[in-house]
């Protein structure tokens, strides 16, 4: 049998949890991701009218934040390579009161869209998943205008010595607990602990911002550091 590639594992995970992923989210992050995204929202000063793409937009959360802040005369279009996931994205919109939101369905690392077309590029705990983070981030940089910003918000690592060591040992043992326990999905969960283990620290993620070509790139940890949003803004050229 071939070894399964990081795409397709990552792709037959979140076909499986798909159902349970909205729940599980709250209780592994013990809700905080919430206060995570609202933070990141306000930072973005997204305006009435703007257009934002949200890569690997899963159940869609990001993507109707967004919905709301760029308003009717905005445009958003939410991508993800799951159509399981989308499909509970497409569920949720139907109580969604604006029209200004896209789900399709595409790969994170060959965005179709032209260049220089969005104010807004954000991609919030979907880099980890993808099998080149560098060239997830050319990909967001090349879509979006000269002045506009990419915005991640993921997963990173604890700096406290302390911390990090209970963090991992409950990323490692307990999450997949959970999984098992919630959403019958044990496996799945083992999963989110190997992207989450080896993906880049603050600084890392930061020069590899800088390496897709972003500038002025700067970073906020959330909750000692288990997660990190990270925002680059495409230079004008003078
Ligand atoms: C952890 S979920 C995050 C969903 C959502 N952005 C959120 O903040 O809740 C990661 C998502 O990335 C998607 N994904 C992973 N690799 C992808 C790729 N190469 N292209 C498109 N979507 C991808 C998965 O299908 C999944 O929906």
């Amino acid at each position: 049998m071939t070894k399964q590639t990081k795409e397709e594992k990552v792709h037959q995970v979140f076909e499986k949890i798909y159902n349970n992923y909205d729940f599980m989210n709250s209780i592994i992050s013990f809700q905080k991701h919430k206060k995570w995204r609202n933070d990141v929202m306000k930072r973005m000063q997204v305006q009435s009218g703007n257009k934002a793409l949200d890569v690997c937009c899963g159940t869609g959360d990001w993507s109707f934040s967004l919905s709301e802040a760029v308003g009717e005369n905005g445009e958003v279009i939410g991508l993800d390579f799951s159509q399981n996931m989308l499909s509970v994205a497409r569920e949720r919109q139907s109580n969604h009161p604006l029209n200004n939101l896209t789900f399709i369905h595409g790969n994170a690392m060959e965005l179709p869209f032209e260049d220089n077309y969005f104010d807004y590029v954000t991609i919030g705990f979907g880099l980890r998943n993808v099998p080149d983070y560098l060239q997830t981030l050319k990909e967001m940089h090349r879509v979006v205008k000269p002045g506009g910003m990419v915005v991640c918000l993921e997963t990173s690592q604890p700096t406290g010595i302390i911390f990090r060591k209970l963090y991992y040992f409950y990323f490692k043992n307990i999450m997949p607990l959970f999984g098992k326990l919630f959403a019958k999905s044990y496996q799945e969960y083992v999963w989110l602990h190997e992207s989450a283990k080896d993906f880049p620290g603050k600084d890392a993620l930061k020069r590899l911002f800088e390496d897709a070509g972003l500038v002025n790139v700067q970073y906020k940890s959330y909750t000692g550091g288990v997660a990190a949003m990270h925002l680059g803004e495409k230079q004008v050229k003078k």
